[in-house]
């Protein structure tokens, strides 16, 4: 396929069939008979109606026969994009839920982690989690890893290699009072963290990034969390960490900074509150934190399997939205047992619904609602709404094309279904089998 005006755009893929996807003023748009048109480079150069075809096949210069038909009831969604996942936890997921917090990271956690010392080990765990997270529609990711920069240059080479787009973060943590062996020196982690991000820089991967990781405040000297957020700033970088997910780990860090009005303050002041920004969690922080995380631009990862996992709490997600934070949702493997986006939108329902039953008079978020945060609310939080989330002209294709009545299944649709009961189906009932091909930035990734 060539085109004949717009020369230096070449279209080499067309859909036609049904896009759901979300915009800012509807969480669920069913776009039925559309014609979508991907770039070489793997934008998305037109989504019309099919009315357009001929007119689209002139300017853009294809052929009937270049057209991929979807099959009865098949829909494209946009990729997911999980905001807060521990890549080296995989191999721990499913196990060890029986603790809260501290502990549960102080026995389960921190020894997994130090498994990744060696690169071979993370070879294995890394491939595995890029593979099942990319089956399961997640063509976004954002990774913690461990301490250990070379696993974690691993894992950004082999997020490159499959095709997942991807954040990487080296943990940084230079407290650790129990399992002594897993932490660094300040220095030693502020080094390797340069290092890190030089290397991965330098590799010029497309869709695989850098992001400046300290653990939490509780692993981190001040000194660190400073020095971090310098580094930060002098590269525009992304920052992730966790805050504020369980009642016993805030007490500690006031006890710890009693100079400072609030966890979020602690971040805010060393420079790691940014635009660029993404906190796991949050659960208990308070309405005057939630301003300062507005005023700041900074993103809370909603990662409602983990807070019921390890009784953290239940993030109320209507109350960060009425103070116009960016919001997204995570799996948060392994305190998350599930590396499934799909399970985590139902668990950010299920948390929802928990509180309402708490107070008749909070407002229940929507299915459509959490598959918006999602997708477009996930891009938002990685600052790449400008890239991905939507079917918007000039975005990266990442999809996932939905097979809702493929064989062996994991539900029925019937032929009284109107599209979108089937669509609501998919959301509470559909797995990876439902999902028959992946895109990422318009490159097939999984195929089935
Ligand atoms: N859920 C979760 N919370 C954390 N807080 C600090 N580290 C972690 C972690 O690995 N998982
Ligand atoms: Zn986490």
């Amino acid at each position: 396929m060539t085109s004949c005006n717009e020369s230096v755009i070449l279209v080499t893929k067309v859909f036609k069939g049904t896009f759901v996807h979300s915009t800012h003023t509807s969480p669920l748009e069913i776009l039925e008979n559309i014609i979508l048109g991907v770039s070489e480079d793997g934008k998305i150069v037109f989504i019309e109606d099919s009315s357009e075809q001929e007119n689209l096949a002139k300017r853009w210069g294809f052929e009937n026969t270049d057209i991929t038909h979807l099959k009865d009831w098949e829909f494209f969604i946009p990729g997911m994009v999980d905001t807060h996942i521990h890549a080296s936890q995989y191999s721990n997921m499913g196990t060890g839920l029986d603790m809260s917090l501290l502990p549960w990271l102080n026995t389960y956690t921190f020894p997994a982690e130090l498994k990744y010392k060696k690169t071979e080990f993370a070879e294995e765990v890394y491939n595995k989690v890029v593979k099942r997270t990319l089956k399961n529609g997640t063509t976004t990711a954002c990774y913690f890893a461990t301490i250990h920069t070379d696993s974690t240059l691993l894992l950004g080479e082999i997020a490159d290699k499959i095709g997942q787009r991807a954040f990487v973060g080296k943990v940084c943590m230079d407290i650790n009072n129990t399992v002594e062996e897993y932490k660094e020196t300040t220095e030693e982690s502020v080094e390797e963290t340069k290092r890190f991000i030089s290397t991965l820089l330098q590799r010029k991967y497309p869709q695989v990034k850098p992001i400046i990781s300290p653990r939490f405040v509780l692993s981190c000297s001040d000194k660190l969390l400073k020095d971090l957020g310098l580094i930060a700033k002098n590269n525009d970088l992304h920052i992730q960490s966790h805050i504020s997910e369980n009642t016993e780990e805030v007490q500690i860090v006031k006890k710890m900074f009693p100079d400072y009005k609030s966890y979020t303050d602690v971040y805010n002041k060393c420079n790691l509150l940014t635009n660029k920004t993404v906190m796991a969690h949050g659960c208990h922080l308070t309405d005057k934190e939630l301003n300062i995380f507005n005023q700041r631009g900074a993103a809370i990862s909603h990662c409602p399997n983990s807070n019921l996992s390890l009784c953290s709490g239940l993030l109320d997600v209507r109350n960060v939205l009425n103070h116009k934070v960016k919001i997204g949702l995570g799996t948060d493997v392994s305190g998350g047992y599930s590396p499934s986006m799909l399970d985590a939108m139902r668990r950010a329902l299920d948390t929802s619904k928990a509180l309402t039953i708490q107070n008749s008079g909070h407002e229940t978020l929507t299915y459509k609602e959490v598959f918006r945060l999602a997708t477009l609310g996930g891009s938002q939080v990685l600052a790449l709404e400008d890239t991905i989330g939507n079917f918007e002209v000039g975005k990266d294709f990442d999809a996932v094309l939905v097979n809702p009545s493929i064989p062996g299944g994991p539900f029925d649709v019937f032929a009284s279904d109107t599209f979108e009961a089937v669509v609501e189906k998919f959301f509470y009932l559909g797995d990876d089998r439902n999902m028959v091909e992946v895109y990422v930035a318009g490159k097939k990734v999984v195929n089935l």
